[in-house]
Parts: structure tokens; C-alpha cells; sequence
């Protein structure tokens, strides 16, 4: 698959009792990692959302390369399960009626016998120290083991677009370091664009190439995600400054 850049161009509003919101971006990711950094509430989720086609701006155009998924002015939208994605959200998406290995299962290429998919299945979950809970339902699984299977459905298949979501928020410290470091580094070698929603200053600046700032539902576009710029997004001290 040739690496081609994520392009972005979209408004979206929401009205609720509680008042307005407004988000517009307009900017081309390149394959590799971008982090995604803003305040809470300043529009990071909404943006993926808006990505995986689970919510939609009133004008818009996304497209991976010359594959277009999104295009308000001539009514063209491609739903969710027809985009390429790898995505891991903060809460769990996980098919409810599907056990942890049926759900890494159907990630996998349908090319592949039943026997091979579940192999890989349940190679993935053990990568993910989940593996003895592969016949549990999402239901039965806590939010830590829940995020670890989402992110073995993440690693099953090479996407066009990878977007993760605060994806290793309900791990503790240890295992946090572990996965990130496995997840992110396998992710890499499939050369697509993967937006990385982090809150951590560590985790933005080791794996951080690119970054976006979402400040009050305005997107930028920052080609090198530097720790000046990482830092003062999350209104910290630059690291270093005493
Ligand atoms: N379903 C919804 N209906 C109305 N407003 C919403 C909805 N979901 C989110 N919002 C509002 O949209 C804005 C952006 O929210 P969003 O979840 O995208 O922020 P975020 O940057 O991802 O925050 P966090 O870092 O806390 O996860 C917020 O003002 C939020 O209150």
C-alpha cells in the first residue's frame, strides 16, 4: 500500500440546552504519527469522530490519498465500516455479541482460513496480555482489558487511517509504557496517518511527529511536533525550564 497523506477540510456545529460549539479544520496530515493536543473540551474527540464517520459536518471533504470519504458539495459520504480505519476511543467499541477473540477475529482478512484467523487472534490478545480472556464479552471484561483488546483489533489489519483516542487511558503506568511503546511502533511500519489523542507530555513528545493543536474547535496543523510546542498546548512549563 503507498503512503498517502490523511486531507481535511470541514465546519461542524452543535447546538445543545448548554450552548454552541463550532469546530473547523482544514489541514493534510502526513503518514506517521501526529499527536493530538487541546484543553479538554476543545474538540479532539469530535474531530475523530468526525473522521470515523460517526458524526457529520455540515460541509466537509476527507480523503486518504485519492480515495474520498467524505464530500458534502456532492453529497458523496462513505460510511464507517467502509473506511479503512484502525481506531481505538477512549470507551470501548467492541461488538457487544462477540467474545474478545471474535472481535479481534473479524479485524482480520476474511482471505484467511477460520483456523489462521483465529491463531492471529489469539496471538494479538496474548501480545496484549489479555489472551486469557478471549471468550469473555465485552461486558464481562473491566475498561483497561476492554482498551487492550480494542488495541489487538487495532494491530489485525494494515488501515489507510488510524486514529486513537486517549488509547491507553484506563492502563496502569507500567503497562501503559509497555503497550504504547508495542502498539505504536507496530502501527508505524504500516505507513499510514495515525492521529494520537494524548493529555500525556511524555507519550506526545517519545512518539509525536507531526501535531495538531485543537484550541476552542480551531484546528492546527504543526509539522514537527516539538516538546516547546507539545508542552505549551497542554499549558505546561517547556520540559527543562526550572
Ligand atoms: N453529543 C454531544 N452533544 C453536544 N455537545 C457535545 C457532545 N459531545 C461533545 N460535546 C461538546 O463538544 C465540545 C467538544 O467536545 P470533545 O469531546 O470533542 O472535546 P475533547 O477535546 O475531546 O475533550 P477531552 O480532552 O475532555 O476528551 C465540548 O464543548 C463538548 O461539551
Amino acid at each position: 500500500m503507498t503512503a498517502a497523506p490523511l486531507q481535511v477540510k470541514l465546519k461542524l456545529s452543535r447546538q445543545s440546552t448548554l450552548g454552541g460549539f463550532t469546530l473547523s479544520a482544514a489541514f493534510q496530515a502526513p503518514p506517521g504519527i501526529t499527536v493530538v493536543l487541546g484543553p479538554s473540551g476543545s474538540g479532539k474527540s469530535t474531530l475523530l469522530s468526525v473522521l470515523a464517520g460517526l458524526a457529520r459536518p455540515e460541509e466537509g471533504h476527507i480523503a486518504v490519498g485519492d480515495e474520498v470519504w467524505l464530500d458534502t458539495a456532492r453529497g458523496l459520504e462513505r460510511p464507517s465500516h467502509e473506511r479503512a480505519l484502525s481506531m481505538v476511543f477512549q470507551k470501548s467499541a467492541l461488538f457487544p455479541h462477540l467474545t474478545a477473540l471474535g472481535n479481534v477475529m473479524f479485524a482480520l482478512d476474511r482471505a484467511l482460513s477460520r483456523a489462521s484467523r483465529r491463531n492471529e487472534a489469539l496471538a494479538l490478545l496474548r501480545r496484549m496480555k489479555v489472551e486469557h480472556l478471549a471468550h469473555r464479552y465485552p461486558r464481562h471484561l473491566s475498561g483497561g482489558e476492554a482498551q487492550r483488546v480494542s488495541l489487538a483489533r487495532a494491530l489485525a489489519r494494515p488501515p489507510r487511517l488510524v486514529l486513537l483516542d486517549e488509547p491507553f487511558s484506563a492502563l496502569d503506568r507500567q503497562l501503559r509504557h509497555t503497550l504504547a511503546e508495542d502498539v505504536l511502533g507496530h502501527l508505524r511500519q504500516f505507513q499510514v496517518p495515525i492521529l494520537f489523542v494524548t493529555h500525556a507530555l511524555d507519550e506526545a513528545v517519545q512518539y509525536g511527529q507531526s501535531a495538531l493543536l485543537v484550541m476552542n474547535g480551531e484546528v492546527r496543523f504543526h509539522p514537527q511536533a516539538t516538546a516547546a510546542l507539545c508542552a505549551s498546548a497542554m499549558g505546561l512549563p517547556p520540559p527543562g525550564a526550572t
